[in-house]
């Protein structure tokens, strides 16, 4: 390729070896969002040869203000495509693919995962950025991970066998609330927003509350009879759903909740005891006070509502869902499975419903009410996304990738940016080594060629597990969170991987469970194949050794994972919870102030910048630019 002069100062700056491989490389992005727009802008203009990136998206008016790749026309459609397009023009010598899809999906297989020289996380969840991450372990591909909240960034490079996995520090539970609180005991505001997001909204428009994480239903002796209660009322609530569209479904729904089920707790005399009763709304009442309020009053986002205003929006979000609702089912083909919709913060109607029914739940259990403009923030979980933020942690992430590419993951560096409450606003750490007691990283892994079809669970157990590897009695087969096989679990054991709903690119965990020299866990990645009728089902391409695991040390006190209702100072609960919470590092989980969740916008007000300076040095013998090395 011929040196242009953007070549010449790239190969100034990087010295000529890197720039030459970087020309070459073919990286991997996944997420094209706040951090990812960034990212995508440096890599191009750093002149990667390839830059894949997936992104399940579309462009949201919230997204304008910091995702400068989008525009106001661009709303509505995919990230990965346009983003590809705006970075494209930056540097016509650059190879972008782009992808609108979700990175689980089963096409992104190890093996693609394979074809990559190093893959970067530019993403928002616990969930895709853990799946990323044991691909790239499965693969043996460089993972440059990174996150931001508010002010406050972190980036850390993570290579198998060498440096701690993403999943090496423990991250904390998403946070919940107790089912009796959100549902019969509310006593705060955010109590009453979880209800109507989680509880109200789901079961009249969305799957159930079942499926949503803010709600804890974890029952001990003393809820026991008020969970079961609960339930049918949850029953009771989804028969109402079918007279939606009918004239008196609103009627139905409100007496449902704020009259029915509140005359129901207050018959639970010994729960009133210690507490204030609530009040019942009278529908008639109400609807009378809020003649002549009209549906504009949903806009006046930053005012209080008074009762009557809310039970206008009420009537008017229920009545606008619901024909939504109705639309879609009209216009999709008969016997597809009844429309859904999903709460979003950015959309009007969801978040109009949601503010008018906890404000009139704030109302039946005495509490303030709340601006829909707070109410966005705390049911959204929102930290205001800071466009620096993205744009200095992007750049970390390829100062980073630059020592990876050299292979001198020694000097590469776990950095976190600060605003304040330590000395710099970006510090850096060494590596840590792998934690041995990862479960996903300290682990052996192989791969295994398998018929699905033919291969049965017991073909894995008996002759690849006990046969060939060697396995004793006590061991057990889980995939994911379920166990397929353990001594007390044969049942399946007759099964097809097929059978199974295992596919090409499962990943299966085998657990030694000997009392004596137990062998570290095994991770089995399946990749489908056709084998020769004569064959065995399955074939083991390499010699595996699986080390002896580490004595197990003593249990320490459980520091996480509490049941129970837990909120941050905000009294937010937060959706996705990302901090590590164990002893190796360095700084404690409120210094590094990363803790409760690298994800931008999650329920914490970031705290002002300081004064402090970026400390960058230059680094003369190869002419790049490296943090605090
Ligand atoms: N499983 C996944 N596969 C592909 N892309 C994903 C996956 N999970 C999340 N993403 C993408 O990662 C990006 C994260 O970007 P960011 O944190 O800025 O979120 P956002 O949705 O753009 O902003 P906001 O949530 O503040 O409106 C999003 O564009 C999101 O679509
Ligand atoms: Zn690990």
């Amino acid at each position: 390729m011929p040196t242009t002069g953007r070549d010449k100062y790239a190969r100034q700056s990087l010295g000529g070896n890197l720039q030459t491989r970087i020309k070459k490389a073919r990286v991997l992005m996944v997420g094209a969002g706040g951090i990812g727009c960034e990212l995508l802008k440096n890599l191009v203009l750093t002149g990667f040869g390839e830059i894949h990136l997936v992104d399940l998206d579309t462009i949201d008016l919230s997204n304008l203000n910091r995702q400068f790749l989008f525009r106001n026309e661009h709303i509505k459609k995919s990230k990965a495509l346009v983003a590809k397009e705006s970075a494209g023009r930056f540097n016509p010598n650059v190879k972008i693919e782009a992808y609108h899809d979700n990175i689980k999906d089963p096409k992104f297989s190890v093996a693609w995962f394979q074809t990559f020289e190093v893959v970067f996380n530019a993403l928002d969840n616990l969930d895709a950025r853990r799946h990323v991450n044991k691909m790239c372990l499965a693969a043996d591909v460089p993972l440059i991970e990174s996150g931001t909240t508010g002010f406050l960034g972190q980036v850390q490079p993570i290579r198998k066998g060498k440096s701690q996995c993403y999943d090496c520090t423990p991250k904390e539970a998403p946070k919940s609330f107790a089912v009796c609180t959100i549902r019969s005991t509310p006593s705060q505001p955010i109590h009453c927003i979880v209800w109507a997001k989680a509880y109200l909204f789901n079961e009249i428009f969305g799957t159930s509350e079942d499926d949503a994480p803010e709600i804890d239903k974890t029952e001990d002796s003393g809820n026991k009879e008020e969970i079961g209660n609960l339930a049918k009322e949850a029953t009771a609530l989804k028969r109402i759903r079918g007279a939606m569209g009918s004239e008196e479904f609103p009627r139905l729904v409100f007496e449902k909740v704020f009259k029915e089920d509140i005359e129901r707790l207050l018959s639970m005399e010994d729960m009133w005891k210690a507490r204030t009763k609530p009040v019942a709304l009278d529908y008639d009442s109400l609807s009378g006070e809020a003649l002549g309020v009209g549906s504009a009053v949903a806009k006046k986002d930053q005012a209080e509502w008074t009762p009557a205003e809310n039970f206008a929006v009420f009537l008017d979000s229920l009545r606008r869902l619901s024909s939504r609702v109705e639309e879609t089912k009209a216009a999709q083909a008969t016997g597809n499975s009844p429309p859904v919709l999903t709460f979003d913060k950015d959309d009007e109607d969801t978040m109009d419903f949601v503010a008018a029914s906890a404000n009139l739940r704030s109302l039946v259990f005495h509490m303030e009410r709340k601006s829909k403009f707070d109410i966005k923030q705390m049911a959204g979980n929102i930290i205001p996304a800071i466009a620096t933020t993205n744009a200095m942690t992007a750049s970390l992430c390829v100062l980073q990738a630059f020592k990876v590419m050299r292979g001198e993951l020694h000097k590469a560096k776990m950095v976190f940016l600060a605003p304040n409450g330590t000395e710099r606003r970006l510090t850096a750490e060494t590596l840590s080594s792998p934690n041995p007691d990862c479960p996903v990283c300290s682990v052996a892994q192989t791969t295994v060629e398998v018929d699905l079809a033919r291969a049965t669970l017991n073909d894995l157990v008996e002759g690849l597990l006990r046969l060939e590897l060697k396995y004793g009695e006590e061991f057990s087969v889980n995939s994911g969170s379920s166990i397929l096989y353990d001594p007390d679990e044969d049942i399946n054991l007759s099964k097809t991987l097929t059978e199974l709903d295992l596919q090409n690119d499962s990943f299966l965990t085998v657990i030694d469970e000997s009392q004596e020299n137990a062998r570290v866990n095994l991770v089995l990645n399946i990749v489908g194949k056709d084998l020769n009728k004569g064959d065995k089902p399955y074939h083991l391409d390499k010699k595996i050794d699986i080390p002896i695991a580490p004595p197990k040390k003593p249990t320490e006190p459980e520091t996480n994972g509490h049941p129970h209702p837990v909120t941050n100072g905000n009294g937010v609960s937060n959706g996705a919870a990302n901090g590590a919470t164990n002893g190796t590092r360095k700084r404690t989980a409120d210094e590094a102030g990363l803790e409760d969740e690298l994800i931008k916008k999650k329920g914490k007000v970031a705290a002002k910048p300081d004064e402090d300076d970026i400390v960058l040095i230059e680094d003369s013998n190869e002419g790049a630019i490296v943090i605090d090395d």
